[in-house]
C-alpha cells in the first residue's frame, strides 16, 4: 500500500495527511504494511516534501518580496540535488499583513536562496515555482545573481514589475558563473506564456493584487522587458518569453528559461522522480493519492493527476482522498482515479470539515479500506 498524496491546502500539510490516511488504513486492517510519499507539483509544499523524502534542511534569510528579510528553507540531496522552492522567499505568504504589492514585489530573495543553494553545493537544482507574490520576470532573481538592469541614466531600476517598463538595458554578462555548470529544471504549475492574454499578468496578476489598469501596466512593462533582453542576448530571448511556462509565478519562468538556461518540465513529473516515487511504486500493490480540492485544475498537471497516472502505467489501483470534490465520476475515471473520499461526505460543514480534518481523515481512510481492501 502506498499513500501517495499532495496538502490539503489550509488543513493538513502533505506530510499530516499520510500520517493520517496510514492510522486510518490501519485501524481497519491492522498490521496493514503502508509506506508513505508525500508528494507535492513544484508549488507551494515542495520543500517540505523533499524534506520528507530525506533531503537536508538549510534555512537562509533572504529579501523577502517588499523588502523586509525573510527565512526561508531549501533542500539538498547529499547527491547534490536541491529542491529550491520560489515562494519560500517570494511567495504570497511573506507579504507583510496581507497587503499585496502587484507592481513593487519582487523577486530578489529567489536569487539570493538560489545562490545559497549554489554554496552549498547544488551542482542541479530543481526549481519549483508558483504562488509567488510577484510579477517582475524573473529581473529581481537575475539581478541577485548578478545580473545588470539600468535606466536610461545608467542607474539600476528599483524592485518589481512595473519599474521594468524603464528598463533601458540589460547585462547577463555578470552571472554567477557557477550556473553556466548547473543544471536547473523548472518545475511548474502551469504552463502560461510570458505575456499576452495567457500570460502571468493577465491570468495570475489579479490573484496578487492587480487591478485591471496594473495588469495592463504589468503585462506592457514585461514584453518591453523581454524585447530589452532580446537585444542583450538574442533572439532565444524571444523564444523564451512564449515557451510553456516562462508566465509561472509572475515570469520567474522567463527569468529562468533566459537568464538560468534552465528546461520546463511538468512540476509532478520532476517531483516524482526526485522524492523516490518510481521506486516506492514498483513495491506497491494499491495507492492512495489526493490533494485538498479535487477539481478541473486536477486534470490539469496537478499531483494527484501525476500520481494516478503512474500508478495506472504501472497497472495499479488507485483511489484518492480529499476534502472537496468537485468532479464527477466520469472525469476522476479518466484521469485513472476509481474513487473518491471527501472530507465533506463526512461533515457537511466547511469550517469543521478543515478544522477537524484530521480525524475525518481516518474514518475516510478507513471506509476505503472497508471497499478496497478487504
Ligand atoms: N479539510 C478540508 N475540508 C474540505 N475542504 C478542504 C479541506 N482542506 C482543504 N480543502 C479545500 O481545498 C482547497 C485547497 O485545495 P488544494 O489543497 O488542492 O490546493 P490548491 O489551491 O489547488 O493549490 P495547489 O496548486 O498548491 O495544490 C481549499 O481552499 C478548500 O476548499
Ligand atoms: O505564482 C503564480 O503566479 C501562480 O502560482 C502561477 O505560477
Amino acid at each position: 500500500m502506498l499513500v501517495a498524496a499532495d496538502k490539503f491546502k489550509g488543513s493538513l500539510t502533505a506530510v499530516e495527511v499520510a500520517e493520517h490516511v496510514t492510522a486510518g488504513l490501519r485501524r481497519a486492517v491492522p498490521g496493514l504494511a503502508v509506506e508513505s510519499v508525500p508528494v507535492a507539483d513544484g508549488g507551494d509544499g515542495t520543500v517540505a516534501a523533499a524534506l520528507a523524502a530525506g533531503f537536508a534542511r538549510h534555512e537562509v534569510r533572504v529579501t523577502g518580496p517588499v523588502g523586509d528579510p525573510v527565512t526561508a528553507t531549501f533542500a539538498l540531496h547529499e547527491d547534490g540535488t536541491a529542491v529550491v522552492e520560489m515562494a519560500e522567499a517570494s511567495g504570497l505568504q511573506h507579504l507583510p499583513e496581507g497587503r499585496f504589492a502587484p507592481l513593487t514585489a519582487t523577486t530578489y530573495g529567489t536569487g539570493e536562496l538560489l545562490r545559497a543553494a549554489l554554496d552549498a553545493g547544488a551542482g542541479r537544482i530543481v526549481f519549483g515555482v508558483g504562488g509567488s507574490a510577484t510579477t517582475d520576470g524573473g529581473a529581481g532573481m537575475l539581478a541577485a545573481l548578478g545580473a545588470r538592469f539600468l535606466d536610461a541614466a545608467g542607474d539600476p531600476l528599483p524592485p518589481g514589475g512595473g519599474p521594468l517598463r524603464d528598463l533601458a538595458t540589460a547585462d547577463l554578462t555578470g552571472l554567477d558563473p557557477r550556473l553556466a555548470g548547473t543544471d536547473v529544471v523548472l518545475a511548474s504549475d502551469v504552463d502560461n506564456p510570458l505575456t499576452g492574454p495567457k500570460g502571468a499578468p493577465a491570468v495570475y496578476g489579479p490573484q496578487k493584487g492587480a487591478s485591471e489598469q496594473d495588469v495592463a501596466a504589468l503585462d506592457a512593462a514585461l514584453s518591453h522587458y523581454a524585447k530589452v533582453l532580446e537585444t542583450a542576448v538574442g533572439p532565444r530571448a524571444a523564444e523564451c518569453a512564449l515557451a510553456p511556462g516562462a508566465g509561472a509565478a509572475g515570469g520567474i519562468g522567463y527569468g529562468a528559461l533566459v537568464g538560468l538556461g534552465a528546461t520546463f518540465r511538468p512540476g509532478i513529473d520532476v517531483m516524482l522522480e526526485v522524492l523516490g516515487f518510481g521506486p516506492a511504486l514498483a513495491r506497491a500493490t494499491f495507492v492512495v493519492t489526493g490533494e485538498g480540492s479535487l477539481d478541473e485544475q486536477t486534470l490539469h498537471g496537478k499531483a494527484p493527476a501525476g500520481v494516478a497516472a503512474a500508478a495506472r502505467a504501472a497497472g495499479l489501483d488507485v483511489v484518492a482522498v480529499c476534502g472537496r470534490l468537485a468532479l464527477p465520476p466520469e472525469a476522476l475515471g479518466r484521469a485513472g482515479i476509481r474513487r473518491a473520499y471527501p472530507l465533506t461526505d463526512l461533515e457537511p460543514d466547511p469550517a469543521r470539515c478543515m478544522a477537524e480534518a484530521g480525524p475525518l481523515l481516518e474514518r475516510a481512510a478507513e471506509a476505503l479500506a472497508r471497499d478496497f481492501l478487504r
